[in-house]
């Protein structure tokens, strides 16, 4: 009999559904292992006020599978009008649990992002408040920055002066990719917390450049170097509550992706409990698999851990190179190197 690992049911606290046929292709995959996912809103247009994450919600509850057990928790996107009590409107009533920055220019569809931080001051006031969660895309847009230090630059620049001006706000540095941002979360010890990715666990800037470009391994923030994909092991398997899954799944077309501009993101919905089981065995830490996908998330969202349970099973998964949806195919991440666990 093969080997087999219980985990409480894992949740996503960082992805990308897209809408119309995109929604109706990725939403299965991701419905099928996750109970709960944090909604990215950099939608075309955003997703910008409580009506608009009411009607994008309804519409992915349209587009959920017969029989599927997902709820899709809904954050608004930040904008330099957003209006503090349309937020506070759209927090009261359970309909949203996070409001995302985007720094304007930093990644896919952050256009209607922030430029001038202070004209959103008053909208951090209320969400610190109210206990809302702020989730930031974490790289200054300066042209001059390097692009590999566009994150620990966002830090200092951006982030710390935010918390020090707003202290009780909550908040998640999503996609988090630098042992400098790791370091940043374990020397603060509330109110801040951070999400990793599947494939920035398995992944350094090599994969992308070195024998030719990969365009699928291409996503914001982009990997680094090997010494921060280490640091970024170390703190996922770590079992430390400050740092939990989001996935990230960014779905593009590959007539999107293979461009000579091409877009930013990886598609890892379809195999991402597969390639973490990996990581975590690989590390000597299977044991803390759980806590990471399924404990600390909820934990700092103030969520009740999922009822259910998800077991994974040692025996190779089986998952296609690419799914088709009516925009084209969309290829999942190959994470270069033999898996060994599926879900049962
Ligand atoms: N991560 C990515 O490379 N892309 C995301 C945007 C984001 O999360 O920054 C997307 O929406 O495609
Ligand atoms: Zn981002
Ligand atoms: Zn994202």
């Amino acid at each position: 009999m093969s080997k087999t690992l219980t985990i409480k049911r894992p949740d996503d606290w960082h992805l990308h559904l897209r809408d119309g046929d995109m929604l109706r292709s990725v939403l299965p995959h991701t419905a099928r292992d996750f109970a709960r996912a944090i909604i990215m809103p950099n939608l075309v247009p955003p997703v910008v006020t409580g009506a608009d994450a009411a009607a994008y919600r309804d519409r992915i509850m349209a587009a959920l599978p017969e029989g599927a057990d997902f709820t899709p928790l809904m954050t608004l996107y930040l904008t330099e009008d957003t209006d503090p009590e349309d937020v506070a409107k759209a927090h009261a009533s359970g309909l949203v649990k996070a409001v995302k920055l985007y720094p304007a220019g930093a990644t896919t569809n952050s256009a209607s992002g922030v430029s001038d931080f202070d004209k959103v001051a008053p909208v951090l006031d209320k969400m610190a408040e109210i206990g809302l969660p702020l989730c930031t895309h974490g790289e200054v847009t300066d042209a001059s920055i390097d692009i590999f230090d566009r994150e620990a630059v966002f830090i200092d620049r951006v982030l710390d002066p935010i918390r020090r001006a707003h202290p009780d706000l909550r908040v998640v540095m999503e996609h988090i990719t630098t042992a400098d941002a790791a370091a940043y979360v374990k020397s603060n010890d509330s109110n801040l917390a951070a999400t990793i990715t599947t494939h920035h666990l398995v992944i350094n800037r090599n994969h992308i450049l070195a024998g030719g470009i990969k365009p699928h391994y291409y996503c914001l923030p982009v990997a680094k170097r090997e010494e921060h994909r280490i640091a970024l092991r170390q703190a996922a398997t770590s079992g430390d509550a400050r740092f939990f899954l989001g996935t990230d799944s960014a779905p593009h077309t590959d007539a999107n992706k293979l461009l000579p501009c091409g877009c930013a993101g990886c598609f890892t919905a379809p195999n991402t409990m597969s390639i973490l089981a990996e990581v975590f065995e690989q590390d000597g830490a299977l044991d803390r698999l759980e806590a990471f996908t399924s404990l600390n998330g909820p934990a700092f969202y103030r969520l009740p851990v999922n009822d259910t349970t998800m077991t994974l099973t040692r025996k190779a998964p089986s998952y296609p190179d690419h799914i088709d949806t009516p925009e084209g195919p969309v290829t999942v991440f190959d994470p270069a190197m033999p898996l060994h666990w599926r879900v049962a």
